[in-house]
């Protein structure tokens, strides 16, 4: 019989050879196409954690490498438009910058060949299938269902609500009445000890404000809902009450850690140091040290750890919620959808039986789900009653006048389930049910979509907002330009989100064995000059990256462009930082000039809404409800980075600087941004 030692030994060999078994498949997907060799995948659950690495046979990117990287440091270094990536999970990856050839991945002609990879987006399909998640038939019903919606109507309805939040937020808020009075206490001053002068007033985090607004134009405009500025903080009074001694799960908890500590402290010390144990009289240890050492009882040691965890969780669901506890029905519904979006990705991370765990963060993510899905019910049920009290037919739906809401999402949604939710046409192949082709939604469609365009309507829009009034901040001279005329803001808008796309990366599948072409080498980017050397680590040394050159027999390279193979079930990501930072296709990529978009630029290079039949079907309400939003506020407020002195003075390049520091989730979300509002005085 092996000893431990031997165990783990040989343990560890047997997943170092299937780990390098499945980074070979890994390779031969791509034709070994030159790029990053890891140990770990940065699209794995381990890579969404592990922090980037420099060490070699370590060398890890990190998770938000597109962003930290961009093209520079990535596209540019490794001297292609197109990279591989190919880790021990097994899976082949291909990031690409390279706008001929998404253009031709997106084309009406090749759909079927790069489908979305829908798998990679369960992490949205929590609250029901949904649009985002479907491919085939299954995407093009609930795509036209929801299309019609996007109306000028919509728009109408938008841009009025959008000037009803601004003027709410700035009553709600008291800015009027903030700016108006001179300022003599400690609270007025900035973090950098700058005292606000009248008619000032500071924002410490601009994205508080821009997700806010953001969440109310898609309840307002979209669903027709109520929303009011102000929200209770219930949310975090609840969690922390979870951590409230005088409760009896309190203690339960404690006893499942220390159990657990003890599971995984005492035994190993035991094993290897058992000299240690025998010092103490033998009566009174052997036989609790023996049971306790035994492998026979270790599942049932595990099994009491479980069980203390398993009871405090029941204590939790099941006991009479007090006052201190968190009750979910307070709960706003901005914030379980803001808790939602944060949460999504370390939810995809985790195995399931992690939510369970009582842990703090793990409470929350479950209250927040469970919330959000309660409230979207409610308000689908609520407006099916309304649709059945009414029983308005199709005409009257479309044609009421704007303030109904009748033609807003959510009744197209609903509509859709109730008039022929369950409709099967027959006759037809291709379709859900064999011979026949679903057409309109079911109940849980309409959940899962309901929760998908607020999902997507609401974060996304957020933090370009946050941005681009950071920038106007840092660039004065656009901010005067974009007050007066309308028409100036929308370069704005899209320089910013030019510069900081919010979606990262947009992904496609090889659904069959296929030939790609690519470009491979960057003539306009003299960093792309220095060849690649080995201590850059990242590197597959085996390939040259040079102009010519004949990959494993199975890549050729003729001028600029290597054409591929790609076996079946390779992901393609577009790479959006990638694309929108290549000096291929803009001038000075770094710099921020929004008047780039007056003077014509490539619109292929510009993808931060995706590209083909799947793009981003909220862009033209994203676009409205920008420029509706920085018209309302900039006719009556400039905006300043906050001081970086007592003085008053900035620090302008360290603040401008500070704007890349982002996180990337499901989104690019932009750090803490403050700035000051300085009220404009009109003639
Ligand atoms: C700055 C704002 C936004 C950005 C950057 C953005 C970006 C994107 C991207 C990159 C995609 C995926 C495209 C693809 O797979 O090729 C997408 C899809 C989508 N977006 Fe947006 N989006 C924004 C705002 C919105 C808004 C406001 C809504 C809704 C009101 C919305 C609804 C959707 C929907 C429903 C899809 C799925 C379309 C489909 O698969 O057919 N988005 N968006």
């Amino acid at each position: 019989m092996w000893n431990p030692t031997e165990w783990l030994l040989y343990g560890t060999a047997t997943l170092l050879l299937f780990t390098y078994w499945r980074y070979r498949k890994a390779v031969s997907m791509v034709s070994d196409f030159p790029g990053l060799r890891l140990l770990v995948s940065p699209m794995s659950p381990l890579g969404f954690l592990l922090p980037a690495m420099p060490y070699p046979l370590l060398t890890y990117p990190g998770f938000s490498f597109p962003w930290v990287l961009k093209h520079k440091g990535f596209f540019a270094k490794l001297k292609s438009d197109t990279v591989s990536i190919c880790a021990g999970d097994g899976r082949a990856i291909l990031f690409t910058a390279d706008v001929p050839f998404i253009t031709r991945m997106t084309s009406y002609m090749s759909r079927e060949v790069f489908p979305k990879p829908v798998e990679e987006y369960k992490v949205l399909s929590y609250l029901g299938s949904n649009l985002v998640i479907c491919e085939g038939e299954s995407w093009r019903r609930q795509r036209r269902i929801g299309a019609p919606a996007f109306s000028k109507g919509m728009f109408e309805r938008l841009w009025l609500d959008m000037r009803d939040i601004v003027r709410e937020m700035v009553e709600e808020e008291k800015w009027m009445e903030r700016t108006s009075q001179d300022y003599d206490t400690p609270s007025s001053t900035t973090n950098s000890g700058y005292q606000l002068k009248q008619g000032e007033l500071l924002v410490p985090n601009v994205v508080d404000l821009t997700l806010r607004m953001a969440l109310g134009a898609i309840a307002r405009a979209g669903f027709g809902m109520d929303f009011d500025w102000e929200a209770e903080s219930s949310f975090t009074r609840g969690c922390d009450a979870f951590g409230n001694p005088r409760r009896w799960h309190w203690w339960l908890v404690c006893l499942g850690w220390l159990w657990t500590a003890a599971d995984v402290v005492i035994t190993p010390i035991h094993h290897f140091y058992s000299p240690l144990f025998t010092t103490i009289p033998t009566f009174i240890t052997a036989v609790p040290i023996y049971l306790w050492n035994s492998w026979i009882a270790a599942p049932l040691r595990w099994a009491c750890g479980v069980t203390f965890f398993f009871l405090a969780e029941l204590w939790t669901v099941f006991s009479r919620p007090t006052d201190a506890d968190f009750n979910p029905r307070k709960i706003k519904v901005h914030e379980a959808l803001h808790l939602v979006a944060k949460d999504s990705t370390i939810r995809l991370a985790i195995p399931a039986w992690m939510m369970l765990l009582p842990i703090r963060r793990m409470r929350r993510m479950r209250l927040a789900f469970s919330s959000l899905e309660s409230e979207l019910r409610r308000l689908a049920e609520e407006r099916k009653a309304h649709y059945l009290r009414e029983s308005l037919d199709q005409e009257q739906l479309t044609d009421g006048p704007i303030k109904d809401h009748r033609s807003d999402l959510l009744n197209n949604l609903v509509k859709a389930s109730m008039k022929d939710g369950a409709d099967l046409e027959k006759g037809q192949t291709g379709g859900l049910v064999s011979g026949a082709i679903q057409k309109g939604l079911t109940d849980e469609e309409i959940i899962g979509n309901t929760y998908i365009y607020f999902l997507a309507g609401h974060e996304t829009t957020a933090h370009s907002l946050a941005w681009t009034l950071a920038l106007l901040a840092a660039y004065p001279e656009y901010q005067d330009a974009a007050v007066e005329e309308i028409n100036n803001v929308w370069p704005s808008a899209s320089e910013t989100i030019r510069l900081f796309p919010p979606v990262q990366m947009i992904p496609k599948v090889a659904a069959q064995d296929v030939s790609v072409t690519v470009q491979t080498s960057n003539v306009n980017n003299a960093a792309s000059a220095a060849p690649p050397t080995s201590e850059d680590g990242l590197i597959s040394e085996k390939k040259s990256y040079g102009a010519v050159s004949k990959v494993d027999g199975s890549a050729e390279e003729v001028g600029n462009q290597t054409t591929f193979a790609v076996k079946k079930g390779t992901i393609i990501f577009m790479h959006t930082p990638g694309v929108h930072y290549n000096p291929r296709y803009w001038d000075k990529p770094e710099v921020f000039d929004p008047n780039r978009f007056l003077r014509g630029y490539n619109k292929d290079a510009f993808i931060p809404f995706g590209v083909g039949h799947r793009a981003c079907l909220g862009r033209k309400f994203s676009e409205v409800e920008s420029v509706a939003m920085l018209v309302h506020l900039l006719r009556n407020y400039s905006v300043h980075l906050a001081p970086t002195s007592p003085d008053g003075s900035v620090d302008v390049a360290a603040a401008r600087a500070k704007f890349s520091e982002a996180t990337v989730s499901i989104t690019l979300t932009p750090k803490e941004i403050p700035l000051i509002f300085r009220r404009r005085v009109h003639s």
